[in-house]
């Protein structure tokens, strides 16, 4: 029987493309420690993503390509996530122990920011990443509801503060911090201060990702967010009149003039699919969140529907991807949070060089 060479192999593995990325899994780097001893091929499969179920499809066809090679007998493969650090640092302190951050932000209010958020954390989480949340929605605090916990957080050592854990989740929010009910007028600069030291003086430890849940909109308060956090890149949420609006458009441009990369659009509340029934029904014309990547040349990272229990399980602090594991929905989400993760791992290690720091004023 024929001696396998490394080179019959890797060769091998060059054939084996990722569909997400559209490379190769050698070029992609995905192929770690490879060793052959006689007959026996040993390796680690090791993207700079999470194990999705994409992922680990690929990490099937690769060890299946080994397998095929001729005098090949016993493969060994591993797969373990190695994802790297993406921070981009604009200027100011990159986040030790946390290697992504992510912003997800909307053209304006209720268009279903939060409730994508926490999903879209929960996602990466199911795919075993490590993940944060940090609720900087200053005018409407929504992630302690939508995860069920609250209370003020402790600290252990009198400077850091503690997250809550949730679901898997470090979670922080400024709605910890300040009463529900206090006025508006109050709120403004000194929450400001206190999202400062949420972010910096939380005890975030490893994290793959740290998803940052912004305030609506695209003023000066979110710029000025978008400022003080090492954004490794943003996610925007749009509702399909929205994106006819193209309130969208303003996101994108906002993170653009800060030089945050964008990671794509994510089309909320599209379709309606009727409890009763199933039934699909379109709308608002679904679609348009694919139309306006493709003009605008950003990622379509995907359609979440008009649901009834979308609503219902992020209202009582059950989110769909653990409230409804095995559902279409939480599908959706997974789907969503693998293409996030995708475009993150696209962006390369480290361009803080590549961008200015610009300076604006809180308002
Ligand atoms: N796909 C969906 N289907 C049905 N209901 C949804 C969906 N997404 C969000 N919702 C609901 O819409 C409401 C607004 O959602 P959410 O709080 O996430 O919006 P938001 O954009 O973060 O709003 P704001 O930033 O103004 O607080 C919530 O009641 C939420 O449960």
């Amino acid at each position: 029987m024929a001696t396998p060479t490394e080179e019959a192999i890797w060769e091998a593995l060059r054939q084996v493309e990722d569909p997400d990325f559209e490379q190769d899994v050698v070029s992609l780097g995905f192929i770690q420690d490879l060793e052959l001893k006689k007959n026996k091929v040993s390796f680690v499969f090791g993207p700079d993503t999470p194990l999705c179920p994409g992922r680990k499809e690929v990490a099937e066809k690769a060890r299946a390509a080994v397998e095929g090679v001729e005098g090949v007998k016993k493969v060994e493969m591993n797969m373990e996530a190695r994802i790297k650090s993406h921070q981009v640092q604009q200027g100011v302190q990159l986040m030790e122990g946390v290697k992504n951050v992510v912003a997800v932000a909307s053209g304006k209010g209720g268009v279903g920011k939060s409730t994508t958020a926490v999903n879209l954390a929960l996602g990466l989480a199911a795919c075993g990443a490590k993940v944060g949340i940090l609720d900087a929605d200053i005018y409407g605090p929504s992630i302690p509801r939508m995860l069920g916990v609250s209370g003020k957080p402790t600290s252990k050592d009198g400077k850091t503060l503690e997250p809550k854990e949730a679901y898997g989740l470090k979670a922080m929010s400024i709605g910890f911090l300040i009463d529900e009910e206090t006025p508006m007028v109050w709120r403004g600069p000194m929450v400001m201060q206190a999202l400062e030291q949420l972010l910096g003086d939380t005890n975030w430890g490893e994290l793959d990702y740290l998803v940052v849940d912004l305030p609506p909109g695209t003023g000066d308060t979110q710029l000025t967010l978008s400022q003080k956090v090492p954004l490794t890149g943003a996610v925007i949420v749009s509702t399909p009149q929205d994106i006819a609006l193209l309130d969208a458009r303003r996101g994108f441009q906002m993170f653009e003039k800060v030089g945050v990369p964008s990671l794509g659009i994510v089309e909320n509340m599209s379709l309606f699919i009727c409890p009763s029934c199933g039934e699909e029904t379109d709308i608002f014309s679904h679609g348009g969140g694919q139309k306006f990547a493709d003009d605008y040349g950003v990622e379509f990272l995907g359609s979440i529907p008009l649901d009834a229990d979308i609503r219902e399980q992020a209202d009582t602090g059950h989110p769909t991807v653990v409230a409804g594991p095995d559902s279409r929905q939480a599908e959706i989400y997974r789907t969503i949070a693998n293409a996030v993760a995708v475009e993150i791992a696209k962006q390369g290690e480290d361009h803080s060089h590549k961008f200015p720091n610009i300076s604006i004023q809180a308002d």
